[in-house]
């Protein structure tokens, strides 16, 4: 199962983007056709496409939508290239948070700077298949660290938060991905999936990939994360990461930070498990990054159901940043940042990565 990839043109039906709505999971597994960045950019902020590798595939495949056709001399043509580029600035600010849409759009839009509709394309197709090599690298490496953070427990019972799995990359997931290398192993004992309101990404699709993988699981609605890790018997806390600043600290999804902050008084390891994408070191610490807030609609709804008085507003950050203190170590395709001691993204350098 690919969440999203790029169907050349075939027959009368042109090029164009296919990708999994997750809007309609787990009820039905339905692909969208995107043929406009316009449709692109709805599907991003509806959350059809979502979590931050999915997001930096969508952004470089939108770019080489927004230029295909377009001649390899923007001179050629000017008004079309200023046209593309009005739809490329709209997709890169469709959602704030996760870096990886900036930068997918970045490095496609470079590759058609440099190249031409051709070679915005080939980025984008590299960007996707540099996230599946990526995905598999950082489950290997987070098993790995895993075996030595927890010794001697031939399986493990492990927590989670939102939904970083398949769905949010292209082939197999980040912390998810870490998950799923466990139960393939025979090294899970169980996930315990935070339910992740207001829009359930943990009970709605983590479930779901858990599910289809075979793996024990189960849901905890958030305000449960910290009473579960106080009892004892969680092994560790893996979450994934919208951005990581250069000095460690976790943009990822509204409710992170508390479960790290319970992670840190039960004594749990806590680790971030995400691609050298997110990694954004020009963003010094977590202050800096910007939180979208998704407004009222999603908090006082549920599904079409209000849940609140008519005329209540709500306040809805969807992510949260934890202080790079809480987090004991930060897992990426090329290494792991040894946070607990006090090794940051930023002093120590990612090595070439599997796809370099
Ligand atoms: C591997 S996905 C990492 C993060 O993007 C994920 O944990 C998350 O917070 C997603 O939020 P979402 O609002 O569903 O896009």
């Amino acid at each position: 199962m690919r969440t999203i990839d790029w169907v050349p043109a075939q027959g009368d039906s042109p090029e164009h983007i296919r990708l999994i709505d997750q809007t309609k999971l787990p009820e039905n597994l339905v692909d969208l056709r995107i043929d406009s960045v316009d449709t692109l950019i709805d599907a991003i902020r509806r959350l059809a496409v979502r979590g931050a590798p999915a997001l930096g595939v969508a952004g470089a495949m939108g770019v080489a939508l927004a230029v295909r056709g377009l001649p390899d001399d923007p001179a050629a043509d000017p008004a079309a290239d200023r046209a593309a580029r009005a739809e490329i600035d709209a997709l890169r600010a469709a959602r704030p948070t996760a870096v990886n849409l900036a930068w997918g759009v970045d490095t496609a839009l470079a590759a058609y700077d440099a190249g031409g509709p051709w070679a915005a394309l080939e980025a984008a197709l590299k960007v996707r298949d540099d996230d599946i090599a990526a995905c598999a690298a950082m489950a290997d490496r987070g098993a790995e660290l895993l075996a030595r953070l927890v010794p001697g427990k031939p399986e493990l019972t492990v927590m989670t938060i939102c939904n970083t799995g398949a769905l949010a990359a292209v082939e197999h997931g980040t912390a998810l991905g870490v998950i799923e290398k466990l139960h393939t192993d025979g090294r899970l004992a169980r996930a315990v999936a935070c339910e992740t309101r207001p829009l359930l990404q943990g009970a709605r699709l983590t479930a779901w990939e858990l599910d289809r993988m075979g793996a024990r699981y189960d849901l905890i609605v958030d305000s449960a994360a910290a009473i579960t890790l106080a009892r004892g018997g969680i092994d560790a806390v893996l979450v994934g990461a919208d951005r990581i600043a250069a000095n460690g600290d976790t943009a990822n999804k509204i409710g992170t930070f508390a479960v790290a902050l319970a992670a840190q008084r039960a004594g749990v390891p806590f680790l971030v498990v995400a691609p050298e994408s997110t990694v954004d070191v020009a963003t010094p610490d977590g202050d800096a990054i910007h939180i979208e807030d998704r407004g009222t609609a999603e908090v006082v709804d549920f599904h079409g159901v209000r849940t609140a008085p008519a005329g209540a507003t709500a306040v809805n950050p969807a992510f949260d940043v934890t202080p790079v203190d809480l987090i004991t170590a930060i897992v990426t395709d090329t290494r792991v940042v040894d946070t607990a001691a006090k090794e940051t993204p930023a002093d120590k350098p990612a090595p070439a990565g599997p796809a370099d």
